[in-house]
């Protein structure tokens, strides 16, 4: 049996004291790839949140990676990260500074130490996403599917188990969409586990994957045609 990567069972979602989510169940196994669809406002983000310990589980039990969402206290949250690969809709590349510097930043926020070490690994990282030659750049000379496509090598400094990708095509033209798909569809295929939420439905026609809709107050998984 594949392993488990993410598992919730009646997990609930609150934004303060309103309720997002509810009687969620769910599992998602080592090397797939899930899309989050749903219409805005519809607690995609809301549920990414609590995925990444940035909103409590206060109802239902939930594991992600090792971690038990319920038991997950403020301390453990940097841990939890650094097994989640984050990527957003808007870059948050820090803009003061070139791209090797802004991965060796979150290198050495993580614990890393050897420089020689680092040097590697951003060129690795680098490597897997296209840009090897832009190390040295700002992020303001880069074009947004370039600096979309250092996110997701930001992404991967840590080498995690889940990728959690909300919106990562939001701010991107269709072509450079397809092109930072091509690349996350490549993580992919080196076996590890991808939930994107997305509204970008040519996306999922084009690259078809189990999807999860979220729609009144449920997530629940939707067979393509009905998409
Ligand atoms: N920080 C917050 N405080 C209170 N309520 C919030 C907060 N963030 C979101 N909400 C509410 O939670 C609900 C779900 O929002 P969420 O951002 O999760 O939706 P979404 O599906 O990601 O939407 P979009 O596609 O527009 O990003 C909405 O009703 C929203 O108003």
């Amino acid at each position: 049996m594949s392993e488990s990567i993410l598992h919730l069972e009646n997990v609930s979602v609150f934004q303060k004291e309103n309720l997002v989510l509810n009687e969620i169940n769910l599992e998602v196994k080592k090397g797939e790839f899930v899309y989050l669809i749903g219409k805005t406002g519809s607690g995609k983000s809301s549920f990414m949140k609590l995925l990444y310990g940035d909103l409590p589980l206060l109802e239902g039990s939930g594991h992600i990676v090792d971690f038990d969402l319920k038991t997950l206290k403020e301390k453990d949250i940097p841990y939890l990260r650094r097994k989640l690969g984050i990527v957003f809709q808007d870059f948050k590349l820090l803009p003061d500074r070139s791209i090797n510097k802004n991965l060796r930043f979150v290198l050495k926020a993580t614990g890393w130490t050897d420089d020689s070490l680092m040097d590697a690994k951003i060129e690795e990282v680098l490597g897997k996403v296209g840009m090897k030659t832009k190390g040295f750049k700002f992020p303001h000379e880069l074009s947004g599917g370039e600096q979309q496509r250092i996110a997701i090598a930001r992404a991967l400094l840590n080498d995690p188990e889940l990728i959690l990708a909300d919106e990562p095509t939001g701010n991107l033209d269709p072509q450079t969409s397809v092109e930072v798909m091509k690349v996350l569809q490549e993580i992919n295929a080196t076996g590890r586990t991808i939930l994107m939420a997305t509204h970008d439905y040519a996306l999922i026609l084009k690259y078809p994957s189990k999807t999860l809709k979220c729609d009144g107050n449920k997530v629940f998984e939707v067979v393509q045609k009905a998409v």
